[in-house]
C-alpha cells in the first residue's frame, strides 16, 4: 500500500503524454493513468526540437497534474535520443548486441542532455517531494541531482528488460553508466528474471554485496534497494471502453468490412524488437497450411512509426511493407485482403474497440519488457465470448499471463500452430482462460503498480 505522503510526486521521463496527445507507448500510457489519480507533476521532453536544449521550460496543467516539458536542440536530440538512447542502450537491453551502435559523441550527448535535466529538475523540487525518474534514457539522473545537493528520496524504473550481466559488460564504460544506480534509493525493474539479473551484475562485476530483502551495498559503501515490479494498464476503465466502443462508428464499420470473418489483431510500435517480420511469416505460414481458412480469416496489423529517424527503424519499415505486399500478392483474392497493414496511430478508445472485435490478439515480441497492448487486448474482451492471446514467452506480461497461449515468437511454425488452435478454440475455454487472466489484470492494475513502487520508495 502507498503511505500518505505530504510532499508532491514528480515524476521524470524523456517522453511524456500531454493533455489529448494518443500516446503510442506503454510508459507514456501507463504514467498518464497513474498520475492522473494521484496528481503530480510531469518532467519531460516537449517531443520538440528548437535552437537550444531546455531553453525556456513549458508548463501545463490539466487537472491535478501539472506538465513541464523542455525542447531538446537538433544536437542533442541526435546524440541523446536517437543515439545513444536508441541505438546504443534499446538495443543491448533487447538482446541485439549486433545493432548496438557505440560511440562517445553520442554518449557525451547523453550525458549532457541528463545534465540539463538534472539542472532544470533540481529547481523544481521542494524538501519533501518523493521523485520518480522512468527509463534507459535517464539512468545517471540521479547521481547528477545529488551533485547538485538534492537528498529527496529517488526512485527509477526500468521499463525494458535488463539482459544477463554477460551481456550488460560488453557495452563500452558500462561501469560507469551503471553504477549511477546506486544512487537512487530504488531500482525497479519489472519482473523476477530482470532482478536477477540486476542483482547478479551488481555483486559479480561491480562487487556490491546483497543484503536482506534485495538491498544492494557497493563497494564504496552506497546503498540502494531492488524490486520487480509489473506494470499494469487501468483494467476497468479498459474494459469499460471497450464496451462503450462497440457503439463507434468506426468500429461498426470495421465489423461490417469483416463480412463476418474472424480477426487477428496486432499493435505495436514499427519496432525491430516487437516480432513482425517473424509474425508476417507465422500467418504466411497458416494460410499455406490450412487453406480452409482463406477468406475466413483477416490479419489487422496497427504499426505506428516509431523512431524514424534512426536507419535500423527505416528499414524495418521497408522491410514490412515488402513482406505485407508478398503475402496479399500471394494469397489476397478480388474479394479478400489477408493482412490489414496499416500504418496510424489511434487513440485508446478506438483501439479497446479494435481489441473487441478480434478473435485473437497476436502479441509475438522477440523480447518486451512488459507489453501493455497484451494486457489491452484480454482487459478489452467481451466476458459472454473473449477472444485468445497468442502472447511471446519473451514479453514481461507472459510472467503474469500464463494462460494465453504462449509462444517462441521466433518459430514461425508453433506461432501458426497457435494461431489455428487459438482460432478454433471453443467457447469454454475461451472463458476459462480469459477469465483466469482478467482476475490478475484487476489484481494488478496500474494503480496497483504505483502504490506498490511509491511504497517501497517510501519505506
Ligand atoms: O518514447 P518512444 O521512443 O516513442 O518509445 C515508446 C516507449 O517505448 C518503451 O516502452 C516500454 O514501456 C512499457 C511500459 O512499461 C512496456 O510495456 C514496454 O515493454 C516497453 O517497451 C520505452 O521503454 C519507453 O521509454 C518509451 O517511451
Ligand atoms: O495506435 C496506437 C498504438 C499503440 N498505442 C498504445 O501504446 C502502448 C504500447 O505499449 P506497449 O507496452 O505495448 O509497448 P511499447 O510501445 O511501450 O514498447 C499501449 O498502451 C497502446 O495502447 C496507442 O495508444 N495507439
Amino acid at each position: 500500500m502507498e503511505p500518505a505522503h505530504k510532499g508532491r510526486l514528480i515524476v521524470v521521463s524523456n517522453r511524456v503524454a500531454l493533455p489529448q496527445q494518443t500516446a503510442t507507448g506503454g510508459l507514456a500510457s501507463a504514467m498518464r493513468d497513474a498520475l492522473q489519480e494521484r496528481g503530480g507533476l510531469w518532467f519531460g521532453w516537449s517531443g520538440k526540437i528548437a535552437a537550444q536544449t531546455a531553453g525556456k521550460v513549458h508548463t501545463l496543467r490539466d487537472g491535478n497534474v501539472e506538465y513541464a516539458t523542455i525542447d531538446l536542440s537538433r544536437r542533442d536530440h541526435d546524440d541523446f535520443y536517437d543515439g545513444y538512447a536508441n541505438r546504443t542502450l534499446w538495443p543491448l537491453l533487447h538482446y541485439r548486441p549486433d545493432l548496438v551502435d557505440y560511440n562517445r559523441r553520442h554518449l557525451d550527448g547523453y550525458l549532457r542532455v541528463n545534465s540539463l535535466f538534472a539542472d532544470r529538475v533540481a529547481e523544481l523540487i521542494a524538501p519533501d517531494d518523493l521523485i520518480w525518474v522512468n527509463d534507459y534514457h535517464l539512468i545517471p539522473l540521479a547521481a547528477m541531482l545529488r551533485q547538485r545537493g538534492v537528498r529527496n528520496r529517488i526512485g527509477f524504473f526500468l521499463h525494458t528488460p535488463l539482459p544477463a550481466a554477460g551481456l550488460l559488460i560488453t557495452l563500452p564504460r558500462h561501469r560507469e553508466l551503471l553504477e549511477t544506480l546506486a544512487s537512487y534509493d530504488l531500482v525497479g525493474v519489472h519482473t523476477a528474471r530482470d532482478l536477477r539479473a540486476l542483482e547478479d551484475y551488481f555483486v559479480n562485476d561491480l562487487g556490491a554485496t546483497m543484503q536482506r530483502g534485495h538491498r544492494l551495498r557497493t563497494s564504496d559503501g552506497r546503498r540502494f534497494k531492488a524490486g520487480a515490479f509489473a506494470i499494469g494498464i487501468d483494467t476497468q476503465k479498459v474494459a469499460h471502453d471497450a464496451a462503450e466502443a462497440m457503439n463507434l462508428e468506426e468500429i461498426d464499420s470495421l465489423h461490417h468490412s469483416l463480412e463476418g470473418r474472424a480477426m487477428i489483431i496486432g499493435v505495436d510500435r514499427l519496432d525491430y524488437s516487437k516480432g513482425l517480420p517473424e509474425r508476417f511469416d507465422a500467418y504466411a505460414m497458416l494460410l499455406e497450411r490450412v487453406p480452409e481458412l482463406h477468406r475466413k480469416v483477416t490479419f489487422l496489423q496497427i504499426a505506428p512509426p516509431s523512431r524514424s529517424t534512426v536507419p535500423e527503424y527505416r528499414q524495418i519499415r521497408r522491410e514490412l511493407e515488402r513482406r505485407a505486399g508478398h503475402i496479399n500478392g500471394m494469397y489476397a483474392a478480388p474479394d479478400w485482403v489477408p493482412i490489414r497493414y496499416v500504418n496510424n496511430s489511434f487513440p485508446h478508445s478506438l483501439l479497446d474497440g479494435y481489441y473487441r472485435t478480434a478473435r485473437v490478439g497476436l502479441v509475438t515480441p522477440l523480447r518486451d519488457g512488459m507489453n501493455l497492448v497484451a494486457k489491452e487486448y484480454v482487459a478489452s474482451q467481451d466476458p459472454k465470448d473473449p477472444g485468445v492471446l497468442v502472447l511471446s514467452r519473451f514479453a514481461g506480461a507472459a510472467q503474469e499471463l500464463p494462460q494465453a497461449l504462449l509462444v517462441n515468437p521466433a518459430d514461425p511454425e508453433e506461432v501458426a500452430e497457435a494461431l489455428e488452435q487459438a482460432l478454433s478454440m471453443p467457447l469454454i475455454e475461451r472463458k476459462r482462460r480469459w477469465r483466469a487472466m482478467m482476475d490478475t489484470l484487476e489484481k494488478q492494475d496500474v494503480t496497483a503498480w504505483r502504490q506498490s513502487f511509491l511504497g517501497a520508495l517510501m519505506e
